[in-house]
Protein backbone atom coordinates (compact mmCIF):
# COMPACT_ATOMS: atom_id res chain seq x y z
CA UNK A 1 0.00 0.00 0.00
CA UNK A 2 2.83 2.21 -0.01
CA UNK A 3 4.78 1.50 -3.22
CA UNK A 4 5.62 3.93 -6.04
CA UNK A 5 1.86 5.21 -6.86
CA UNK A 6 1.20 4.97 -10.70
CA UNK A 7 -2.09 5.55 -11.64
CA UNK A 8 -5.18 6.50 -9.23
CA UNK A 9 -8.73 7.32 -9.71
CA UNK A 10 -10.54 10.30 -8.39
CA UNK A 11 -13.49 12.47 -8.01
CA UNK A 12 -13.10 16.08 -8.24
CA UNK A 13 -14.71 18.48 -5.10
CA UNK A 14 -15.98 20.75 -8.12
CA UNK A 15 -18.13 18.75 -8.94
CA UNK A 16 -19.51 16.32 -6.58
CA UNK A 17 -19.53 18.30 -3.28
CA UNK A 18 -21.54 21.95 -4.46
CA UNK A 19 -24.77 21.53 -3.49
CA UNK A 20 -24.14 19.25 -0.29
CA UNK A 21 -25.44 20.25 3.06
CA UNK A 22 -23.61 19.20 5.90
CA UNK A 23 -26.01 18.16 7.99
CA UNK A 24 -27.71 15.45 5.53
CA UNK A 25 -23.92 13.68 4.73
CA UNK A 26 -22.72 14.11 8.43
CA UNK A 27 -20.37 16.96 7.99
CA UNK A 28 -19.13 19.12 10.23
CA UNK A 29 -19.47 23.27 10.54
CA UNK A 30 -16.20 23.70 8.84
CA UNK A 31 -17.83 22.05 5.35
CA UNK A 32 -17.66 24.44 2.79
CA UNK A 33 -18.14 23.61 -0.83
CA UNK A 34 -16.09 26.63 -2.35
CA UNK A 35 -12.63 26.29 -0.20
CA UNK A 36 -13.28 21.98 -0.79
CA UNK A 37 -13.03 22.36 -4.19
CA UNK A 38 -9.96 24.26 -4.25
CA UNK A 39 -8.25 22.42 -1.21
CA UNK A 40 -8.76 19.29 -3.19
CA UNK A 41 -7.24 21.37 -6.31
CA UNK A 42 -3.76 21.49 -3.97
CA UNK A 43 -4.12 17.81 -3.37
CA UNK A 44 -4.31 16.97 -7.30
CA UNK A 45 -1.26 18.90 -7.36
CA UNK A 46 0.85 17.27 -4.78
CA UNK A 47 -0.85 13.56 -6.34
CA UNK A 48 0.07 15.03 -10.13
CA UNK A 49 3.68 16.28 -8.74
CA UNK A 50 4.38 12.56 -7.31
CA UNK A 51 4.41 11.23 -11.03
CA UNK A 52 1.00 9.41 -10.39
CA UNK A 53 -1.49 9.27 -13.34
CA UNK A 54 -5.09 10.79 -12.38
CA UNK A 55 -7.83 8.49 -14.02
CA UNK A 56 -11.00 10.71 -12.93
CA UNK A 57 -14.49 9.37 -11.91
CA UNK A 58 -17.36 11.00 -14.11
CA UNK A 59 -18.11 14.85 -13.35
CA UNK A 60 -21.95 14.86 -13.79
CA UNK A 61 -23.47 16.62 -11.53
CA UNK A 62 -25.03 13.71 -9.53
CA UNK A 63 -24.87 15.17 -5.91
CA UNK A 64 -22.96 12.68 -4.67
CA UNK A 65 -20.81 14.07 -2.63
CA UNK A 66 -18.82 11.46 -0.65
CA UNK A 67 -17.80 10.15 -3.85
CA UNK A 68 -14.76 12.19 -3.64
CA UNK A 69 -13.66 9.75 -1.23
CA UNK A 70 -13.02 7.30 -3.80
CA UNK A 71 -10.55 4.50 -1.55
CA UNK A 72 -13.96 3.46 -0.48
CA UNK A 73 -16.30 2.21 -3.05
CA UNK A 74 -13.67 -0.60 -4.73
CA UNK A 75 -10.22 -2.37 -3.89
CA UNK A 76 -7.84 -2.81 -6.31
CA UNK A 77 -5.90 -6.46 -6.00
CA UNK A 78 -3.10 -8.19 -8.25
CA UNK A 79 -6.08 -10.19 -9.97
CA UNK A 80 -8.27 -7.70 -10.84
CA UNK A 81 -10.83 -4.88 -9.02
CA UNK A 82 -13.53 -5.79 -6.57
CA UNK A 83 -16.61 -3.46 -6.56
CA UNK A 84 -17.69 -3.32 -3.30
CA UNK A 85 -20.94 -2.38 -1.11
CA UNK A 86 -21.26 1.01 0.62
CA UNK A 87 -22.58 0.57 4.75
CA UNK A 88 -23.33 4.36 4.11
CA UNK A 89 -26.72 4.14 2.55
CA UNK A 90 -26.21 7.50 0.91
CA UNK A 91 -23.12 5.85 -0.45
CA UNK A 92 -24.96 3.00 -2.24
CA UNK A 93 -24.61 4.24 -6.01
CA UNK A 94 -21.08 5.00 -5.44
CA UNK A 95 -20.01 1.25 -6.68
CA UNK A 96 -21.59 1.81 -9.92
CA UNK A 97 -19.64 4.66 -10.83
CA UNK A 98 -16.08 2.56 -9.76
CA UNK A 99 -17.14 -0.57 -12.05
CA UNK A 100 -18.15 2.05 -14.84
CA UNK A 101 -14.58 3.74 -14.53
CA UNK A 102 -12.76 0.56 -14.59
CA UNK A 103 -14.25 -1.03 -17.81
CA UNK A 104 -13.71 2.26 -19.53
CA UNK A 105 -9.82 1.90 -18.14
CA UNK A 106 -9.53 -1.85 -19.54
CA UNK A 107 -9.33 -3.39 -15.53
CA UNK A 108 -10.83 -7.01 -15.08
CA UNK A 109 -13.46 -7.16 -12.13
CA UNK A 110 -12.50 -10.05 -10.31
CA UNK A 111 -15.65 -9.56 -8.29
CA UNK A 112 -18.48 -7.69 -6.50
CA UNK A 113 -19.74 -8.34 -2.52
CA UNK A 114 -23.22 -8.28 -2.60
CA UNK A 115 -26.16 -7.86 -0.36
CA UNK A 116 -26.07 -8.05 2.30
CA UNK A 117 -22.90 -8.00 2.53
CA UNK A 118 -21.13 -4.61 3.26
CA UNK A 119 -17.43 -3.58 2.35
CA UNK A 120 -15.76 -0.10 2.29
CA UNK A 121 -12.63 0.21 1.19
CA UNK A 122 -11.20 1.85 4.20
CA UNK A 123 -11.66 -1.00 6.25
CA UNK A 124 -9.01 -2.87 3.93
CA UNK A 125 -5.53 -2.90 4.76
CA UNK A 126 -3.00 -5.32 2.68
CA UNK A 127 -0.25 -6.48 5.07
CA UNK A 128 2.26 -7.75 2.64
CA UNK A 129 0.54 -8.66 -0.94
CA UNK A 130 -0.77 -12.43 0.74
CA UNK A 131 -2.90 -11.15 4.15
CA UNK A 132 -6.16 -8.95 3.86
CA UNK A 133 -6.62 -7.36 7.55
CA UNK A 134 -10.55 -5.77 7.05
CA UNK A 135 -11.94 -4.28 10.23
CA UNK A 136 -15.55 -4.97 11.27
CA UNK A 137 -17.50 -2.15 12.09
CA UNK A 138 -20.66 0.28 11.44
CA UNK A 139 -19.17 0.27 7.27
CA UNK A 140 -18.26 -3.50 6.68
CA UNK A 141 -20.14 -6.45 7.69
CA UNK A 142 -19.06 -10.16 8.53
CA UNK A 143 -21.20 -10.91 5.46
CA UNK A 144 -18.81 -9.01 3.73
CA UNK A 145 -15.58 -10.42 4.66
CA UNK A 146 -16.98 -13.70 3.97
CA UNK A 147 -17.15 -12.25 0.68
CA UNK A 148 -13.73 -10.78 0.31
CA UNK A 149 -12.28 -14.36 1.61
CA UNK A 150 -14.89 -16.31 -1.13
CA UNK A 151 -13.29 -14.09 -3.85
CA UNK A 152 -9.09 -13.74 -2.73
CA UNK A 153 -8.73 -17.84 -0.43
CA UNK A 154 -8.99 -18.92 -3.82
CA UNK A 155 -5.43 -16.62 -5.19
CA UNK A 156 -3.94 -17.62 -2.27
CA UNK A 157 -4.83 -14.68 -0.12
CA UNK A 158 -5.59 -15.26 3.44
CA UNK A 159 -8.53 -12.66 4.76
CA UNK A 160 -8.70 -11.79 8.51
CA UNK A 161 -11.29 -9.41 10.05
CA UNK A 162 -11.01 -7.13 12.80
CA UNK A 163 -13.73 -5.54 15.27
CA UNK A 164 -13.33 -2.18 15.20
CA UNK A 165 -15.19 0.50 18.23
CA UNK A 166 -18.11 2.33 17.80
CA UNK A 167 -16.08 5.56 18.66
CA UNK A 168 -18.07 8.57 17.84
CA UNK A 169 -21.18 6.39 16.68
CA UNK A 170 -22.94 4.50 13.74
CA UNK A 171 -23.46 7.82 11.67
CA UNK A 172 -19.69 8.73 12.01
CA UNK A 173 -16.81 7.43 9.90
CA UNK A 174 -14.15 4.91 12.00
CA UNK A 175 -12.27 2.62 9.73
CA UNK A 176 -9.60 0.60 9.85
CA UNK A 177 -7.52 2.89 8.25
CA UNK A 178 -8.46 5.60 10.17
CA UNK A 179 -5.95 4.41 12.73
CA UNK A 180 -3.50 3.04 10.47
CA UNK A 181 -1.81 4.71 7.42
CA UNK A 182 1.42 2.93 5.66
CA UNK A 183 4.20 4.96 5.02
CA UNK A 184 6.22 1.97 3.38
CA UNK A 185 6.36 -2.02 3.09
CA UNK A 186 8.15 -1.90 6.87
CA UNK A 187 6.29 1.00 8.79
CA UNK A 188 3.11 2.82 9.59
CA UNK A 189 1.64 5.31 11.27
CA UNK A 190 -0.90 4.17 13.70
CA UNK A 191 -2.95 5.54 16.55
CA UNK A 192 -2.11 2.12 18.96
CA UNK A 193 -5.02 2.82 21.86
CA UNK A 194 -8.07 2.22 18.59
CA UNK A 195 -5.89 -0.66 16.42
CA UNK A 196 -7.56 -3.88 17.69
CA UNK A 197 -5.16 -5.88 19.14
CA UNK A 198 -5.07 -8.65 17.37
CA UNK A 199 -4.19 -6.66 14.61
CA UNK A 200 -1.52 -4.54 16.28
CA UNK A 201 -0.10 -7.99 17.08
CA UNK A 202 0.42 -9.34 13.76
CA UNK A 203 1.82 -6.07 12.93
CA UNK A 204 4.72 -6.17 15.03
CA UNK A 205 4.71 -10.13 14.57
CA UNK A 206 5.47 -9.64 11.03
CA UNK A 207 8.41 -6.67 11.82
CA UNK A 208 6.36 -3.43 10.75
CA UNK A 209 7.80 -0.65 12.62
CA UNK A 210 4.98 1.49 14.23
CA UNK A 211 5.08 5.45 14.21
CA UNK A 212 2.77 6.74 17.05
CA UNK A 213 0.69 9.39 15.65
CA UNK A 214 0.53 12.16 18.81
CA UNK A 215 -3.42 11.66 20.37
CA UNK A 216 -4.06 15.14 20.92
CA UNK A 217 -3.76 15.63 17.04
CA UNK A 218 -5.52 12.92 16.28
CA UNK A 219 -8.24 13.91 18.44
CA UNK A 220 -7.87 17.88 17.56
CA UNK A 221 -8.81 16.71 13.88
CA UNK A 222 -11.30 14.25 14.34
CA UNK A 223 -8.53 11.36 13.07
CA UNK A 224 -7.44 13.28 10.04
CA UNK A 225 -3.74 14.17 11.48
CA UNK A 226 -3.08 10.15 11.03
CA UNK A 227 -4.57 9.72 7.10
CA UNK A 228 -1.56 9.75 5.14
CA UNK A 229 -1.39 8.78 1.36
CA UNK A 230 2.15 7.57 0.76
CA UNK A 231 2.92 8.56 -2.98
CA UNK A 232 6.42 6.07 -2.93
CA UNK A 233 7.82 4.57 0.31
CA UNK A 234 8.82 7.47 2.95
CA UNK A 235 7.10 9.96 0.72
CA UNK A 236 3.79 11.20 2.32
CA UNK A 237 0.97 13.61 1.20
CA UNK A 238 -0.94 15.19 5.18
CA UNK A 239 -3.05 17.46 5.93
CA UNK A 240 -1.61 20.47 7.20
CA UNK A 241 -1.49 21.79 10.71
CA UNK A 242 -0.39 18.62 12.86
CA UNK A 243 3.36 18.96 13.47
CA UNK A 244 4.11 16.57 16.10
CA UNK A 245 2.65 14.01 13.82
CA UNK A 246 4.37 15.14 10.89
CA UNK A 247 7.92 15.59 12.74
CA UNK A 248 6.76 11.30 14.35
CA UNK A 249 7.05 10.57 10.42
CA UNK A 250 10.19 12.67 9.65
CA UNK A 251 12.20 11.16 12.24
CA UNK A 252 11.40 7.74 10.77
CA UNK A 253 12.44 9.12 7.65
CA UNK A 254 9.45 10.07 5.72
CA UNK A 255 9.25 13.32 3.58
CA UNK A 256 5.73 14.79 4.01
CA UNK A 257 4.44 17.22 1.72
CA UNK A 258 1.03 18.60 3.27
CA UNK A 259 -1.99 20.72 1.76
CA UNK A 260 -4.65 23.10 3.92
CA UNK A 261 -7.68 21.15 4.55
CA UNK A 262 -9.96 21.62 6.88
CA UNK A 263 -13.54 21.95 4.84
CA UNK A 264 -12.42 18.65 2.53
CA UNK A 265 -10.75 16.79 5.06
CA UNK A 266 -11.50 17.62 8.52
CA UNK A 267 -15.37 18.42 8.00
CA UNK A 268 -16.05 15.54 5.78
CA UNK A 269 -14.53 12.72 7.95
CA UNK A 270 -11.78 11.75 4.83
CA UNK A 271 -8.41 12.41 4.58
CA UNK A 272 -5.48 12.39 1.58
CA UNK A 273 -5.69 8.16 1.32
CA UNK A 274 -9.73 8.42 1.26
CA UNK A 275 -9.40 10.68 -1.78
CA UNK A 276 -7.69 8.28 -3.08
CA UNK A 277 -8.10 5.24 -5.47
CA UNK A 278 -4.47 3.62 -6.08
CA UNK A 279 -5.25 1.28 -9.04
CA UNK A 280 -1.45 0.65 -9.53
CA UNK A 281 1.68 1.10 -7.32
CA UNK A 282 4.89 -0.34 -7.71
N1 LIG B 1 -11.51 5.78 3.73
C1 LIG B 1 -12.06 6.73 4.44
O1 LIG B 1 -11.78 6.90 5.64
N2 LIG B 1 -13.03 7.45 3.87
C2 LIG B 1 -13.67 8.55 4.46
C3 LIG B 1 -15.05 8.69 3.98
C4 LIG B 1 -15.74 9.91 4.53
C5 LIG B 1 -17.18 10.03 4.10
N3 LIG B 1 -17.72 11.29 4.51
C6 LIG B 1 -18.00 8.90 4.67
O2 LIG B 1 -18.63 9.11 5.71
O3 LIG B 1 -18.05 7.83 4.10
Amino acid sequence: MAGTLQRVLMRSAASAMPRARASEWHYGPGFDPQKAAAQYEALTTLVLASGAEIEWLTDVDDGLADSVFTHDPSLMTDHGAIILAMGKALRRAEPGLHEAAYRRMGVPILGRIEHPGQVEGGDCVWVGSRTLAVGRGVRTNQDGIQQLANLLTPKGIQVYGYDLPLWHGEEACLHLMSVISPLADDLALVYAPLLPAAFYQMLRARGIRLVEGDAGEFFASNGLSLNVLPTAPREVIAVAGFPKTAAAMATAGCRVSTFEADALCIACEGGPTCLTRPVLRQ
